[in-house]
């Protein structure tokens, strides 16, 4: 399997170099040059596997050529041996029609360690490999950069460094990033926004010189890896519901959705062939992607601090990777459009493509009030604590299911990671020990105006 621009300008690749690309060369995005087509023996042979088996099976499409499977199984045993849960991302139902598929069950109790204790194992054995020196550079709304740091924390020929916005993530999100004692780990605390921090690691990927003289590599969902990883669990949730019966023809999935990175995997998941009636786009009150897929319109708005700030984004990187599908793989269409909306700030579309995305997602976006009722009603209803940003995934799918439909909410973090939402509706929860150990250690975090030069100055130093 090779690797292709969204933008057309660089020469197919295969999966390590794809990876360690991260950002395209020449600014766009990399997907696999095919996708696989599954036939329905395949899906019925992959029904019955476990987690681990099932993500072997699913990179094996995409990795194969670069690395021999036995290595590949070693990696992913390793990756998801790290889950406190047996069958890694389990599936509960809430009531009739809905279920939700818990994707926190690994170390930092967020649904990214499915995809960065992956690529945390993948860079160490690549830099074994290479003899090649890795140096992370990523952005976080609060999740990633935990997830990012726990999978490659203290491993030999890794730096990372995260930037993230000072004082608007969770404590507990901050905690976890900043409380990581070890030289290899740089945390970054940005006065801004997310899309700050994003735009500014997105320009210095950009900068191809310096992104190879200083080995920069992504761990953000701008990296292919990340979302080859997580149509994984669309497939295993899909199985668990034939288990039961429950699954019918097809399935919705209801997806809490920032950077579209997670959506964006069900959309792949769907274009291989796994049975899907609705992806639902679920945002918070930073809703330029629920706009987007409603009106045609795509312009960031004026940035809100929400319940669920994980989302609060208003730039979705992964958003360029749909496009070049939704134009039937034209990149220069793509190059155009993102041309576009770098001159005007906003891209709008119209007639058959609205058509087109609107056959593709269903979009709602959740106001803050919203989002705490669910969470308040889902807990004394069905006796399930929801976190804010799978809360609004199950706003979403109760506005936009129909009777009779069932409904997958993806839940993409534990609830305590964002308790000082939840207390607002009286709710008092136990935190996980883990957890609760975080808020006894000193923290270590450096505060930046973030400015390109200020941080590329803090790189060179810790690179
Ligand atoms: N919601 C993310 C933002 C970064 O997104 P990514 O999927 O591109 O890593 C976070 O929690 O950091």
């Amino acid at each position: 399997m090779k690797y292709i621009s969204t933008r057309g300008q660089v020469a197919p690749i295969g999966f390590i170099d794809a990876v360690l690309m991260g950002l395209a060369d020449d600014g766009g995005l990399l997907v696999p040059e095919r996708l696989p087509q599954l036939s329905q023996d395949t899906l019925q042979q992959w029904q019955k596997l476990s987690y681990t088996e099932l993500a072997l099976e699913v990179f094996s499409l995409f990795m194969k050529a670069d690395i021999p499977r036995e290595d590949l199984k070693k990696l992913v045993d390793d990756s998801y041996g790290t889950f406190r849960e047996e069958d890694v991302t389990p599936v509960r139902r809430i009531h009739d029609g809905l279920y939700v598929l818990e994707l926190f069950h690994g170390p930092t109790f967020a649904f990214k360690d499915v995809a960065l204790q992956f690529l945390g194992n993948l860079y160490s054995y690549i830099s074994r490999r290479n003899n090649s020196i890795i140096h992370i550079l990523g952005a976080t709304s609060g999740d990633t950069g935990a997830s990012a740091i726990e999978g490659v924390r203290g491993k030999e020929g890794i730096r990372i460094c995260i930037l993230h916005p000072h004082g608007k993530v969770s404590k507990v999100q901050e905690l976890q990033m900043t409380t990581v004692d070890s030289a290899n780990v740089l945390n970054l605390a940005v006065e801004g926004t997310f899309d700050d921090c994003q735009r500014i690691i997105k320009e210095l990927f950009a900068d191809v010189e310096f992104k190879h003289q200083y080995h920069l590599r992504a761990i953000n969902s701008i990296n292919i890896a990340r979302i080859l990883a997580q149509t994984v669990y669309y497939f295993y949730a899909y199985f668990r519901l034939v288990d039961q019966g429950v699954a019918g023809d097809k399935i919705n999935f209801s997806v809490p959705t920032g950077n579209f990175g997670d959506i964006f995997a069900g959309y792949l998941a769907q274009k291989m062939g796994l049975p899907v009636n609705k992806l639902i786009l679920a945002t918070n009150e930073n809703n330029i992607l629920a706009r987007f897929v409603n009106e045609g319109v795509y312009q960031p708005g004026e940035f809100r601090g929400t319940h669920s700030p994980s989302m609060d984004i208003q730039v979705a990187s992964n958003f360029e990777r749909y496009l070049f599908y939704l134009y039937g793989e034209d990149a220069a269409k793509v190059a155009a459009l993102m041309a576009q909306f770098k001159a005007d700030g906003r891209i709008a579309i119209e007639g058959e493509a609205l058509a087109r995305v609107q056959a593709d997602f269903a979009a709602y976006s959740v106001e803050n009030e919203a989002c705490l009722d669910a969470i308040e009603g889902t807990h004394k209803h069905q006796g399930y604590l929801l976190d804010p940003h799978t809360a609004c995934g199950v706003t979403a799918a109760a506005h936009l299911a129909a009777a009779g439909e069932v409904t997958v909410a993806l839940s993409t973090a534990h609830p305590a990671k964002f308790d000082e939402s939840i207390r607002l509706r009286g709710i008092r929860q136990t935190y996980p020990a883990q957890i609760e150990a975080l808020f006894n250690k000193p923290q270590f975090q450096k505060v930046v105006g973030g400015s390109n030069e200020e941080i590329k100055a803090e790189l060179l130093r810790f690179f």
